[in-house]
């Protein structure tokens, strides 16, 4: 199985949920978490790229180039992209961000336009930095088109390109045609970013993944513009299950969620209904009900809750057996204070 590399939109894609208000504090607190969690590349700035703070876009009270240098002060070894749509951010922005931090860009359009990208493309290969062709609105092209369109980008020298499903539009058999063609016709990796908008993002980044894509995105929580784009908390979980070598930490990858994103949003008044604690139930294959129970045994015996629900679909425990509980808590505090 080849490798997968995971792009983090939160501090991007996620900047239209909280009107493109992340502060340099919120993204150095989000970037460093994101970070630490092996996340391979972390996407900061407007929702609309660069230069994107505009009357047409929304305002944001920090300018791109604040932010990007907000992040590239934390992260250490994640590559730090910034989105450019050509007609709203030129080269000159694209200069400006790298002077700041960044070392990859994904150049966006609309699917059918890839030859407005040309110039900003091959001057972001002779700036060094890591290029991706995004082709956004990818569901209203035919799968021919959307191939004419990606090898336009690799003409220019991209090292990837992407099918973007902007408006969370896709069903898995669409994604499944669109990512095998890519792949089997282009000589760079292909990439995928879903919205949740019918519920299937996770779904279609699971078809892309499976049609060959290489390169997928997520958000902490799910957090982007309409219902979100895929959770990269639970695109890890369900990679780690399915035995894909990706650098992303499960654990780590949840803490950048609980500890770094929720309380940047609740500073801002906002609120996600994300339940990490029962994604670990789906991922350990433990009973549902057996949730509260183990919260109270994680509390009364100070150990981490995802160990107890871990060990619990490990013990293969089922209904009735809410005993193994606290046995499995009491287990875990000998080993920890051993
Ligand atoms: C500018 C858009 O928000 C880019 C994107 O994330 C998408 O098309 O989806
Ligand atoms: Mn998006």
């Amino acid at each position: 199985m080849s490798k997968i590399y995971i792009t983090d939109t939160t501090l991007r894609d996620g900047s239209h949920t909280v009107s493109h208000k992340f502060s340099p504090e919120d993204v150095k607190k989000i970037a460093s978490s994101l970070d630490a969690a092996g996340i391979d590349i972390i996407e900061v700035g407007h929702g609309d790229g660069l230069t994107g703070s505009t009357i047409n876009y929304g305002f944001s009270p920090y300018n791109d180039f604040e932010l990007v240098r907000a992040a590239a002060s934390v992260v250490k070894n994640s590559k730090l992209a910034v989105l450019l749509i050509p007609g709203i951010g030129t080269v000159e922005d694209l200069e400006r961000a790298q002077d700041c931090g960044a070392n990859a860009v994904r150049v966006a359009t609309h699917v059918t336009e890839a030859d407005v990208a040309a110039q900003h493309v091959r001057a972001a290969k002779k700036m060094g930095l890591f290029t991706v062709g995004f082709l956004m609105m990818a569901h209203m092209a035919s799968v021919e088109r959307v191939l004419e369109e990606a090898k336009k980008f690799e003409s220019y020298g991209a090292d990837i390109v992407y099918c973007t499903d902007s408006a969370g539009a896709m069903l898995p058999v669409d994604v499944r045609d669109k990512i095998s063609t890519l792949v089997q016709n282009l000589s760079i990796p292909v990439g995928h970013h879903s919205h949740n908008n019918l519920g299937l993002a996770i779904g279609n980044s699971l078809a892309a993944i499976e049609s060959g894509a290489t390169y997928i995105d997520g958000s902490l929580s799910g957090l982007g513009a309409g219902s979100g784009n895929t959770s990269t908390d639970t695109l890890v979980a369900v990679m780690k299950k399915m035995n894909y070598d990706i650098n992303a930490d499960l654990y780590k990858t949840m803490d950048a969620s609980t500890n770094a994103l929720i309380p940047v949003l609740e500073s801002k008044g906002l609120k996600t209904n994300t339940n990490l604690d029962a994604m670990i139930l789906g991922y350990a294959g433990c009973y549902s009900s057996f949730l509260l129970h183990s919260r109270r045994a994680a509390e009364r015996f100070n150990v981490d809750v995802r160990d107890i629900i871990i060990e619990l679909g490990n013990r293969k425990a089922v209904g009735g057996q809410e005993d193994w509980i606290i046995e499995v808590a009491s287990d875990l505090s000998k080993l920890k204070n051993k």
